[in-house]
């Protein structure tokens, strides 16, 4: 019981026993933090999944829906900031984990993070190859077997991303710049000229009575309730479920803190800022699609579009495809990197393979760990039908949210001494709802995402009881010489 709940002295959380063979450069200064949470966050979630659930769940109260994901995710928000300001390490919540509560748990949260960063790749990926068949075909051109140029474009992309991301991050963030502001300028483009097109008879019914549906219950709350509902009440609440989708990606942030120029302060602020951002913007384009038209006549496959053909402006269709097509290319991208992170680190501590954590002599990054998270998102995008397994990205995220409201909540009590470049404001009240809210929205996702999550997770169990128990750096006696705290990191 002793070995498997050991904790990692706060002092080693970036790898200082490992030595400069496995640690990574500083680079991102805080307004390429931002972009990076841009990046990342902005995607599917809006150019889809806004839509949809204005359709089908919570009609023009899909605003709501924004505002509660919104402030739900911003308390989580505040939790990641504190943490990392305290213990800036590429293996985010997995590392504050294993400061705080031990190994074992470490390894069950490094294993979600792995879930959700791998599967998003391949969720986002799919997506993507998608979005840019319509929108190769809104342009009149008719592909021959369409099926196969999608498979063979996700394979394209992933291919791309994953080699831009195995040759530097420097690279990695040029491109990311460029596309992250077409994508900004996009999404500005329908809300300026969505606006002017708000009838506000379109949010008359802002409450759609609620519905119950023939369907039997499918989420862990419907199950109690007996019953499933849309619009409503029940509907606004379901729907904020879904959209946490949209928000997620401020933690990834999280993991780019070790390349971050003194990350204490820029990490909390750029993870902060860039959600903040999001939130606006999240909360504009809704705003603006249930405006322009009566929710009934958005369309669930190509929502945005759908609004902006009902008022007659076509043209609008293109920009949203390209806004859509670059905005899902910065997802992946960002979702490679923070996966790199998060694996690299977990190899270091030695609970998997140590050799995966080595950093490449000529591109500074961690090539082998990236590669293996190319492949393997290429498999899952090509052969598995990831599309479906969308809401298992959304558990991952939220255990993981759990885990470190908590933990801030724990190390304030247990090591207050140390220092926090950033503090949630009025703890432990705010971490505490942060961990309800979270708790909240994930008895609203499906009983099947739970059951395929507790499946995973002890196939993770199993992995850590037969490899990293033992492999693990803390098993190994502490060798004194590589101590000494400035062999750990290094500038460039
Ligand atoms: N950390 C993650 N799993 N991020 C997935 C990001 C999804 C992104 N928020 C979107 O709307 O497309």
């Amino acid at each position: 019981m002793t070995t498997i709940l050991r904790r990692l002295p706060p002092s080693e959380a970036t790898g200082l026993r490992t030595g400069a063979r496995h640690s990574l450069a500083e680079l991102y200064r805080p307004r390429d933090l931002v972009v990076l949470g841009l990046g990342v966050m902005i995607g599917a979630g809006i150019f889809s999944i806004a839509g949809q659930q204005a359709a089908t769940t919570a009609g023009p109260g899909v605003l709501l829906s924004f505002m509660i994901a919104g402030i739900a995710s911003l308390l989580a928000c505040l939790c990641y900031a504190e943490l990392s300001s305290t213990m800036p390490t590429s293996g985010s919540a997995y590392t504050f984990t294993y400061v705080i509560f031990g190994e074992v748990w470490a390894w069950v949260i490094g294993w979600a993070l792995i879930l959700e960063l791998q599967l998003a790749a391949a969720v986002v990926a799919r997506a993507w190859g998608g979005l840019t068949v319509t929108a190769i075909s809104n342009f009149g051109i008719k592909l021959p077997g369409e099926a196969l140029v999608e498979d063979l474009l996700v394979f394209g992309i992933l291919v791309l991303l994953t080699g831009i991301v195995a040759l530097g991050a420097r690279v990695g963030l040029r491109a990311l710049w460029i596309m992250v502001s077409a994508k900004l300028l996009a999404i500005g483009a329908v809300i300026v000229v969505g606006l002017p097109h708000i009838d506000v008879a379109n949010f008359g019914d802002f409450l759609v009575p609620p519905k119950t549906l023939p369907s039997s219950p499918a989420t862990v709350l419907e199950v109690f309730v007996g019953e499933s509902q849309a619009f409503g009440w029940f509907g606004i609440f379901a729907a904020a479920s879904a959209i946490a989708f949209a928000y997620i990606g401020f933690d990834v942030v999280a993991t780019s803190a070790e390349e971050t120029v003194n990350a204490p302060r820029a990490v909390p602020r750029g993870m902060i800022r860039s959600l903040v951002i999001a939130t606006v913007i999240y909360l504009a384009v809704a705003l603006v699609m249930v405006g322009m038209v009566s929710f009934t006549k958005i369309s669930v496959d190509t929502p945005l579009s759908s609004a902006f053909r009902v008022i007659g402006v076509d043209w609008m269709v293109h920009v949203i495809d390209a806004g859509a097509v670059l905005g899902l290319t910065t997802v992946i991208l960002v979702l490679i990197v923070g996966q790199t992170r998060v694996l690299f680190s977990i190899a270091r501590d030695g609970l998997i393979p140590r050799g995966l954590a080595s950093v490449s002599r000529r591109y500074h990054t961690p090539t082998r760990v990236t590669l293996l998270i190319g492949f393997v998102a290429i498999m899952l995008a090509e052969f598995v039908p990831v599309l479906m397994l969308q809401e298992l990205v959304v558990i991952g995220a939220l255990f993981a949210f759990a885990f470190v409201a908590a933990g801030v909540i724990v190390m304030r009590r247990r090591m207050p001494y140390l220092e926090r470049g950033f503090q949630v404001p009025l703890s432990p009240l705010l971490p505490a709802l942060s961990l309800v809210a979270t708790l909240w929205l994930m008895v609203n996702l499906r009983v099947m995402t739970w059951a395929w999550f507790a499946l995973w997770m002890a196939f993770g169990l199993l992995v850590y009881l037969l490899y990293g128990r033992r492999h693990s750096l803390l098993a190994r006696p502490r060798p004194r010489s590589n101590l000494d705290p400035a062999r750990g990191r290094h500038r460039r």
